[in-house]
């Protein structure tokens, strides 16, 4: 079993002992410099192996570009006012920045942003001027980009000699990168694998391939499947431990106080501990959905709108009453979810599908849900365990249209009636290899005048940089684009550019992390 000696050495120049921040400076600099996956994980790797029991967590979150605590909830502005000038040399250690990281999050109410402010300036104070770059784009959130996350286990394998997939299951199931990475560091494969599903951690959710058609899905997966509606709203995982219920999104952001309705019709099932795995959305009177909007306005932090009731339905079970079943195959699952939710006749709580539908059955079940008002549907293996973080072909959605999740990397001022208005959007997808959002083309189509107002006031928080023909934003948010396929393009980095990209909407329940890669994009050529 391969383990980091401890104790870690002691790096000259540091007067408290420990790991530098500018250590990791170095290797978040090298990780930027190349477009090589293993180099960048040789990087990161070698950054870790450096990093003593208590910095391993931080230094692992910081070089995927995410901060242990959270959101700290520091904007630009708050940054670039807290700026002082850089120390002359570096002496900031991992620990000291990831406790003042720490404090800040935890300093909240009234008066807070003035000693937020402060403690923040303190920090700032003692970082010389590369390091002050590190820490606003790091606090901003611009060092965030999902492809890193799988360079970073990668890297965490490395460094402590374990195999990628224990790391891997273990980030899967804890969410996390930070706890996984010390874990694999200090207690090596053993302790990876010791790693299970734990009533009130949530685990990441396990996603869809996209399927070319019905036919193709049923053909691939063969007459063991499952065919359920795909309902388009927001994924919730629930997990009760006797009356405690709590909701969590698929970004594993906790909601449970925004959704009173869901706790609520979870506390009343029959059991004493569940993990429950399902979708929710806002239907009207007809039981059709309601736009997709009137759903996400329950997920806002500012504008959560209580007049709109949340329905859940949900399609997997991964625990119930002290049973694990993330390993169980899904037809047994299944079981164990009905007869869960056999007593809720009268608001069914049950993803409606058909288990093994004969050859006009699924065609049937497709029809069903589109002339109800919902996507599609999702073709799952009956005989597939659920794999946590994973997108396989095990579950594969069925759309008659093409849409994408991609990421806004700037937007144009308009002109004609558009003109004072921020208009036309870049769109970015996920580099698969780490690096930044490769951008694949522009659309204006598809903008309402509201969409377009509200554009014009969110974009400011999110910009990097001003120019005459508008801003260029930081990745962070992410809309949604129905188009028509791909085609080949020498201007653009990835070799390839959408066609006839519109609008559907933004998606505030996707980070950047989840945007489709650029991978998904060259996949439309052909098919295009
Ligand atoms: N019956 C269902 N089974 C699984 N997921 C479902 C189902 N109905 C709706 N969904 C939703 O569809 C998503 C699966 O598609 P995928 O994992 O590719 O996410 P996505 O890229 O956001 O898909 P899309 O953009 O089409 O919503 C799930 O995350 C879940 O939110």
């Amino acid at each position: 079993m391969g383990t980091a000696r401890w104790p870690p050495g002691v790096v000259p120049g540091c007067q408290h002992g420990g790991v530098l921040l500018a250590d990791v400076v170095a290797a978040s600099a090298a990780v930027a410099a190349t477009r090589a996956r293993t180099a960048k994980a040789a990087a990161i790797a070698a950054a870790l192996r450096g990093a003593g029991p208590g910095e391993v967590g931080p230094v692992a979150a910081w070089l995927a570009g995410e901060l242990p605590q959270g959101r700290v909830g520091v904007g630009w502005r708050t940054l670039s006012r807290a700026l002082p000038d850089p120390a002359p040399a570096p002496s900031l250690t991992v620990a000291a920045v990831d406790a003042a990281l720490t404090a800040l999050a935890a300093t909240t109410g009234t008066g807070s942003t003035a000693r937020r402010e402060a403690l923040l300036a303190e920090v700032l104070a003692a970082a010389t001027a590369e390091e002050q770059r590190f820490l606003v784009r790091l606090l901003g959130g611009e060092l965030r980009q999902g492809a890193l996350e799988g360079v970073l286990l990668d890297a965490v394998a490395a460094a402590a000699q374990v195999p990628p997939a224990a790391v891997r299951r273990a980030a899967m199931l804890t969410g996390r990168l930070d706890e996984t990475a010390a874990t694999a560091l200090t207690g090596g494969e053993r302790a990876l694998a010791a790693v299970g599903l734990r009533v009130g951690r949530p685990v990441r959710p396990m996603l869809a391939s996209p399927g070319s058609s019905l036919e193709a899905a049923l053909d691939d997966l063969g007459g063991e499947v499952t065919v359920e509606h795909k309902l388009d709203g927001a994924r919730v995982q629930v997990h009760r431990d006797g009356d405690v219920v709590r909701v969590w999104t698929r970004t594993l952001r906790e909601v449970t106080d925004g959704v009173p309705e869901l706790v609520e019709r979870v506390r009343a099932l029959p059991c004493r501990t569940a993990v429950l795995d399902g979708e929710t959305l806002a239907l009207d009177d007809d039981g059709r959905p309601r736009a997709f909007q009137d759903t996400m306005s329950r997920f806002g932090s500012d504008e959560a709108d209580a007049g709109v009731l949340l329905s859940p339905f949900f399609f997997d079970v991964l625990h119930l009453d002290g049973r694990d079943l993330l390993d169980e195959p899904l037809a047994t699952r299944l079981d164990v979810l009905d007869r869960l939710l056999a007593a809720e006749e009268a608001a069914p709580l049950r993803m409606p599908g058909v288990r093994r539908p004969g050859p006009g059955q699924a065609a049937a079940v497709l029809d069903a849900a589109l002339a109800a008002g919902h996507e599609g549907v999702v073709v799952k293996a009956l005989d597939a365990p659920y794999a946590a973080g994973r997108r396989g072909r095990a579950w594969q959605k069925v759309k008659p249209v093409h849409t994408l999740d991609l990421v806004v990397l700037g937007v144009e001022w308009g002109y004609g009636r558009r003109s004072g208005k921020l208009s036309n959007i870049h769109l970015g997808a996920r580099d698969p290899d780490g690096g930044a959002p490769l951008m694949v083309g522009k659309t204006f189509k598809g903008m309402t005048d509201e969409l377009l107002d509200w554009q014009t006031r969110t974009f400011p928080g999110h910009a990097r940089a001003e120019h005459p023909w508008g801003l260029e934003l930081r990745p962070e948010v992410v809309v949604e684009v129905a188009l028509d396929g791909a085609q080949r393009s020498t201007r653009y980095p990835g070799g390839v550019a959408l066609r006839f990209a519109r609008v559907l909407r933004y998606r505030p329940d996707r980070s950047p992390a989840d945007a489709d890669s650029v991978d998904a994009v060259r996949a439309l050529l052909a098919g295009g």
